[in-house]
């Protein structure tokens, strides 16, 4: 297992073309981009957990049914502050790192102190985040990276807390229509309050972008959500929006702010500041999006953590929302390298299956309505919402179904009603071993899986002019455990599930986490890639994409 998880990768500078048995279709044009961990150890130190590593960026450029693989490490500080140092020096989730070799007492009790309130890494490894023709690589602390989607390079480090008060923001922000980004993070101890922020990045400004402006610049916070509790915010990956409010689960696996304060002194990592308190609730927060306000209702349902939010929408008087829920916060866990070794089928055991639920809340509860009444009255679904003495609403969700995380949707469909998720399917262990579309109407699914193979997150793209949900393919990075069978993109027909084409990639891959596609119409050639050739031009020389 070590060949997956633990051993440094290597970056493929030079795109390589790639062997594809099959037919790509014709209309796939495009890069899929994508972001994970692919160094474990530098020099002679080794980082605890799979999420330290750092971030590896890969693409597949897809032109004319052929595909091109190139990989670069994001230059992060981080990364560089490492490489030069030759060891460990910035602290990551699951290890505390010591930057100076303190030589002498006094230095060594200043170089505690200075770190007090710390410096987060830039080591952006979580996912992709476009934001109107800027791509950035992200992770969920202050800083995000912005990449050439093209070359894979490295260009500005963005400081979030310079344009609004958050010290941590989610690596899966929402898109609107017209590609304005909303995203939610926490604001810790600011002026003695804790709060969750949801603020809205523009794709465009009035007048025009101006060349150069950072589109964070014209950040605002949509609304904010104060936490229950000063000192011990929850942790949370993700949230979800429909047409009109935005859903954020304030779940029981929480920061401990001064655990975390003094983590660097007492020599242990982020990840040892976040627990999870089983005799909590979950509380659901909805935000009315036209009037950024809370509703008035106050929702909550049993302690759970939820990592990644699926989809929501409305119906009839309703908010529906899906999330993939565990129950409890062992997963992160399971991601320590000293247990994804050989025995990792022992050590790596799911304690709680991630599996989807809905949640359904009545958007207006009736003052009437009696004390223990269900509130939800849809044929569709079986979950529940009841009406509690002090007027408060404890939700009972429906479960859809068993063993998968990593959900996509067909995104044309987010925040809107819609029927299938695509998603990896987990067992006994959280890798992947299939890829699993759910069809929520059916409640059936289909599968696709093959002996030795890892997938990736399966992504969804649609046909152009698609007006089925499934009408599109599904890209998927595999890894494979057999050392004799090279690493692939796998192209699924999203309707049928059967194999469409699959790319071979002669050089090492790694095992990421999340990313995007970006479809070749959606480029601006002048400002992403200025010495790109056209896609025609590319595709009748039949040449490896320029740089
Ligand atoms: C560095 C750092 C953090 C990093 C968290 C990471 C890196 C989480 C990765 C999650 C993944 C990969 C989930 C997959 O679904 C925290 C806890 C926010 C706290 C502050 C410092
Ligand atoms: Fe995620």
């Amino acid at each position: 297992m070590e060949i997956i998880f633990g051993r440094n990768k290597k970056e493929q500078l030079e795109p390589v073309r790639a062997r594809v048995t099959g037919k790509i279709p014709a209309w796939l044009q495009g890069t899929l981009l994508r972001n994970g961990p692919g160094m474990h150890t530098v020099g002679e130190t080794r980082y605890n957990h799979w999420f330290d590593g750092l971030a590896l960026l890969h693409s597949f450029t897809i032109r004319d049914g052929e595909v091109y693989y190139r990989s670069k490490y994001l230059r992060s500080d981080t990364y560089t502050a490492n490489i030069e140092a030759n060891r460990i020096v910035v602290s990551e989730f699951g290890t505390m790192a010591y930057p100076d070799p303190c030589k002498n007492i006094f230095s060594k009790a200043f170089s505690y102190l200075s770190h007090t309130i710390p410096d987060f890494t830039d080591n952006c490894l979580i996912n992709i985040m476009r934001c109107g023709e800027d791509f950035y690589a992200t992770t969920e602390t202050n800083y995000i990276r912005k990449i050439n989607p093209q070359t894979l390079e490295t260009l500005e480090k963005v400081d979030y807390r310079k344009y609004v008060a958050v010290n941590l923001a989610t690596s899966h922000p929402h898109y609107d229509a017209a590609g304005n980004v909303l995203n939610v993070g926490t604001s810790i101890v600011d002026k003695g309050k804790t709060k969750y922020v949801i603020f809205k990045i523009p794709a465009t400004v009035p007048g025009g972008r101006k060349e150069g402006r950072s589109p964070l610049k014209d950040a605002e916070v949509f609304c904010s959500i104060a936490a229950r509790s000063l000192l011990s915010p929850s942790y949370y990956h993700s949230f979800g929006v429909t047409e009109n409010y935005v859903v954020f689960l304030e779940q029981p696996f929480k920061l401990d702010i001064l655990k975390m304060a003094t983590a660097y002194i007492r020599g242990v990592s982020w990840a040892s500041c976040l627990a999870f308190h089983g005799e909590d609730k979950t509380h659901i927060h909805i935000i009315d999006r036209r009037t950024r306000k809370p509703v008035l209702a106050k929702y909550h349902t049993d302690p759970m953590v939820v990592f990644h939010h699926v989809n929501a929408y409305e119906e009839d008087g309703c908010l529906l929302f899906d999330v993939i829920a565990y129950e409890d916060g062992s997963l992160y866990q399971l991601f320590y390298l000293a247990n994804l070794n050989e025995d990792f089928k022992e050590n790596s055991r799911l304690t709680s299956m991630p599996t989807l639920k809905r949640f359904v809340l009545p958007l207006h509860v009736d003052k009437n309505a009696e004390v223990g009444s269900n509130l939800i009255n849809l044929s569709s679904t079986t979950a529940r919402a009841l009406k509690e003495k002090d007027g408060q609403v404890y939700c009972q969700p429906e479960l859809l179904y068993e063993g998968l995380e990593l959900p996509r949707i067909n995104y044309a469909h987010n925040g809107k009603p819609y029927r299938y998720v695509f998603a990896a399917g987990v067992q006994w262990s959280p890798i992947p071993t299939q890829i699993i579309k759910y069809d929520i109407l059916t409640k059936s699914s289909l599968k696709w899986g093959e002996e030795h193979c890892w997938p990736a997150e399966p992504l969804f793209v649609p046909t152009p002019g698609a007006k089925d949900e499934d009408d599109g393919i599904i890209l998927s990075a595999i890894v494979s455990t057999d050392p004799q069978k090279s690493p692939f993109l796998l192209v699924l027909d999203a309707r049928t599930f059967t194999e469409l084409a699959r790319a071979s990639i002669d050089v090492e891959m790694h095992l990421d986490i999340h990313g995007l596609f970006i479809p070749d119409a959606g480029w601006d050639l002048g400002k992403q890639a200025p010495s790109r050739e056209a896609p025609a031009r590319a595709a009748a020389g039949r040449a490896a994409p320029q740089t």
